[in-house]
């Protein structure tokens, strides 16, 4: 897996025993699942945004942030980039059609 994800995301467990107050990624924590989740919600909508104005710069800024808080969301709910990075993989084997047959829908 990406080295930067992992280094990210080793971080983000050791913020779990850091107050709010000295860290950001502390304070989502504090705040709870339905702030970071929120928090989801923003980055995405500006992503979207960037995408749609076509300002590669504030698409790849936005991105990050989007990921960043996806991991935060990810650490909380105790799972990491690994597992999606493993999702990832098991569908890059197969074409479109036969991971949608696998999800039965
Ligand atoms: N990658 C990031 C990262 N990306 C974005 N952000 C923060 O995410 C926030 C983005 O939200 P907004 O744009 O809405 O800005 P904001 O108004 O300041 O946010 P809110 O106060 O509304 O939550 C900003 O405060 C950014 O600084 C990040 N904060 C931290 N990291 C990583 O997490 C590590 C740990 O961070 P700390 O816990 O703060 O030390 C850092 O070393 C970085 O590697």
């Amino acid at each position: 897996m990406n080295d930067v994800l992992q280094q990210l995301a080793e971080v983000l467990e050791q913020r779990k025993q850091q107050s709010a107050d000295q860290s950001y990624v502390a304070s989502l924590y504090a705040k709870g699942l339905d702030h970071i989740l929120k928090k989801i919600g923003e980055e995405a909508t500006e992503t979207v945004i960037a995408a749609k104005d076509g300002d590669k710069d504030k698409i790849i800024y936005e991105t990050a942030d989007l990921w960043f808080h996806c991991m935060v969301m990810l650490a909380d709910q105790g799972l990491g980039p690994e597992q999606v990075i493993n999702e990832l993989q098991r569908r890059f084997g197969l074409s479109g059609l036969e991971e949608k047959a696998q999800r039965g829908s």
